[in-house]
């Protein structure tokens, strides 16, 4: 299956849906990569923290697929913002996939009470200048502070990923991140153990287009123009998520699953102005 691909604002392309990898871990996650990989999954969402560069990594190597053909994608940790640290942590992330370069590289969380992400996203800028990091961008930024970071070097961030699912739509994030030229990417984009499967507007949609509920859920991250990266470690629905090209929601089917969400609806008080990871 080919997938789709949008434009970023660096002209780079990245696939229309991905691949999440946490909290896959250990020999088993390497098979569970391979199975996305052949079921035609081209990106792949890893992180420092996940712990599973190495096994991502062996993943892509394994597949037997050339690596231009994959898309690989990792962050920063919280702990490593400091410009120098950032540079190390990088380079670190290479060492572990086994990779000459990134395709995308992000900042896991603004962690605003430690205040370096500026620092860290010059360095990212750096990095990028390098050849080591092909596209930079960040996760969980609010519009303070993809401004501060925009402002400050003078570089957009090519996607901000961030919580959204049908409890938790981003309305505004994702006008805020459309009217700067930065795609949105989803994560936990099916609503993790809180999918929303039962649901009339996804259950009724799923009926009439005689897909899954996850597919139903997907196809709404594809037309609102969100990059989603489901993680499955069965290889039938690995199969199924990325099966979301050949139907359509009506208008009314998006806006009654957009209807879904609630004020309350994150999955763990994820906030990133409070909310800080290391
Ligand atoms: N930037 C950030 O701060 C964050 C990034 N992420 C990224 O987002 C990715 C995806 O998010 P995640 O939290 O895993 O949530 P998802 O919304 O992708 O849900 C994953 C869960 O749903 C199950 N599942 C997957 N497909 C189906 C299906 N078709 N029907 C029923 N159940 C299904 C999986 O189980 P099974 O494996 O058994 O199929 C798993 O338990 C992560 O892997 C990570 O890469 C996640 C959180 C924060
Ligand atoms: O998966 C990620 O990228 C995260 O940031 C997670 O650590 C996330 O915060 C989580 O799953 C917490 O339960």
């Amino acid at each position: 299956m080919s997938i789709p691909t949008y434009t970023l604002n660096d002209g780079s392309a990245l696939p229309a849906i991905g691949f999440g990898t946490y909290p896959l871990k250990d020999d088993e996650a390497v098979g569970t990569i391979v199975s996305a990989i052949e079921a035609g999954y081209r990106l792949l969402d890893t992180a420092v923290n996940y712990g599973n560069e190495h096994e991502v990594g062996e993943g892509v190597r394994a597949s037997g697929l050339p690596r231009e053909e994959l898309y690989v994608a990792s962050k920063i940790p919280g702990r490593d913002h400091g410009y120098d640290d950032a540079v190390a942590s990088v380079h670190g992330s290479l060492e572990r996939l086994g990779l000459e370069y990134l395709d995308l590289h992000l900042i896991h969380w603004p962690n605003p009470s430690v205040d370096k992400y500026v620092e860290a996203w010059r360095a990212l800028v750096d990095l990028r200048e390098q050849g080591l990091v092909r596209s930079i961008g960040v996760s969980n930024f609010t519009a303070a502070h993809l401004d501060r970071i925009i402002d400050e070097t003078g570089v957009t961030p090519t996607v901000n990923q961030i919580e959204l699912h049908p409890y938790f739509p981003q309305v505004e994030m994702r006008e805020v991140n459309e009217s700067r030229g930065i795609r949105t990417e989803s994560w936990s984009p099916l609503g993790k153990r809180q999918a929303p499967f039962a649901e009339p507007a996804v259950a009724d949609a799923a009926a009439a287009h005689d897909v899954t509920p996850g597919q139903v859920i997907l196809r709404w991250q594809v037309q609102l123009g969100s990059v989603p990266i489901p993680k499955s470690a069965t290889p039938e629905r690995q199969r199924a998520n990325l099966d979301v090209f050949g139907f359509e929601l009506s208008d009314a089917e998006m806006a009654a699953i957009t209807a879904l969400g609630r004020p309350d609806g994150r999955l763990f008080g994820g906030d990133p102005d409070t909310h800080e990871e290391m």
